[in-house]
């Protein structure tokens, strides 16, 4: 479990407590179902927030992934946090309500658990990164290095199976990233993909990123001018609401098989990595603020997800372009 000064956090039987507290406290807002088991048989927890939660409406969709990465445990917070904030608030805030109102929100708090309660199990903190599958040399598969886009392509992972950027035997060769993306893409709906938007929580730097990824380049297939545009226009007001860094992916490291490459070239969905609190941080430190932290560094992102739900029918319009 996690250890004092850290009892704040939530691990993923409190995790999972917290998602059937808010279906019990809101069953018109919110609906909760499994996409699936982890690699160790964990559910991978998917909550839908809107209003008549059980009817597939034709509204824009915006996707909410944590915790790809098992010590980024402040991002499990963070996606707690976007479920408490859209559904206590629905009937005292007329924004909140017209938001969920009017889209359909969805949120995966947890997309590595058996990394997440590893990290923990012995009581101090392990600093582990990937999955908890083993592979021909060590154990873990880097979920954010395995997704189906120009995987291995360019540098950005590795082959080697203790290495903390593992990419796996294949893409989608960890259960989680299979899962979520199967998930993806049964919201493809007569033929359009429904989620219009998504952002992927991370620690540490402070940063938003947008693809791609696995070039330096602005623009590349599927990427044009106008869309990197779109990117970084939304980057940027985002990044001014919630005091990060933005800026292409690539510019802090070139990765390949991130999830965010994939959201945009398979489907369309303008699609961000947050890195949050801290800045910087001394080695591994970074990856575990204390408790009292996490309160001040969820609410932080408020306004620049609120800004990306209310765009996420045509996020576009940021540039006053229509869809
Ligand atoms: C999304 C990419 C560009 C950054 C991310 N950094 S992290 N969260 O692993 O430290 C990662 O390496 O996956
Ligand atoms: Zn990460």
């Amino acid at each position: 479990d996690f250890p004092s000064g850290y009892t704040g956090y939530h691990n993923f039987a409190e995790m999972t407590a917290e998602l059937n507290q808010a279906v019990a406290d809101h069953p018109n807002l919110v609906s909760l179902r499994s996409i699936g088991k982890s690699y160790q048989g964990r559910d991978l927890w998917a909550v839908k927030i809107s209003d008549n939660p059980s009817v597939d409406e034709s509204e824009p969709e915006a996707l909410f992934t944590c915790n790809q990465h098992a010590r980024e445990h402040l991002t499990v917070e963070m996606c707690l946090h976007i479920i408490k904030r859209y559904t206590d608030n629905y009937a005292s805030n007329s924004a909140i309500k017209s938001t969920v109102d009017s889209r359909e929100i969805w949120v995966i708090p947890s997309v590595n658990p058996d990394g997440a309660e590893y990290d923990i199990a012995t009581g101090s903190f392990r600093a582990w990164r990937k999955n908890r599958q083993p592979n021909s040399t060590a154990t873990g598969t880097d979920p954010n290095r395995n997704w189906g886009y120009q995987w291995g392509c360019c540098g950005g992972s590795s082959g080697s199976g203790s290495s903390d950027t593992y990419r796996g035997t294949a893409a989608f060769s960890a259960p989680e990233v299979a899962r979520v993306r199967d998930f993806t893409n049964s919201r493809v709906v007569g033929g359009v993909q429904q989620i219009k938007s998504h952002i992927d929580w991370h620690t540490f730097s402070e940063l938003i990123l947008w693809p791609y990824g696995y070039t330096y380049n602005d623009t590349a297939a599927g990427l044009d001018a106008t869309q990197a545009n779109v990117f970084q226009t939304m980057g940027r007001r985002m990044a001014s609401l919630n005091g990060y860094t933005p800026q292409q992916a690539s510019d802090l490291y070139i990765t390949d098989g991130s999830v965010d490459d994939w959201m945009w070239a398979a489907h369309k969905i303008w699609s961000y990595t947050f890195e949050m609190y801290p800045r910087s941080a001394s080695g591994t430190s970074g990856f575990y603020p204390r408790d009292t932290l996490i309160a001040a560094q969820t609410s932080r992102n408020d306004t620049a997800v609120q800004l990306l739900l209310d765009y996420t029918d045509c996020v576009p319009r940021i540039t006053g372009r229509t869809c």
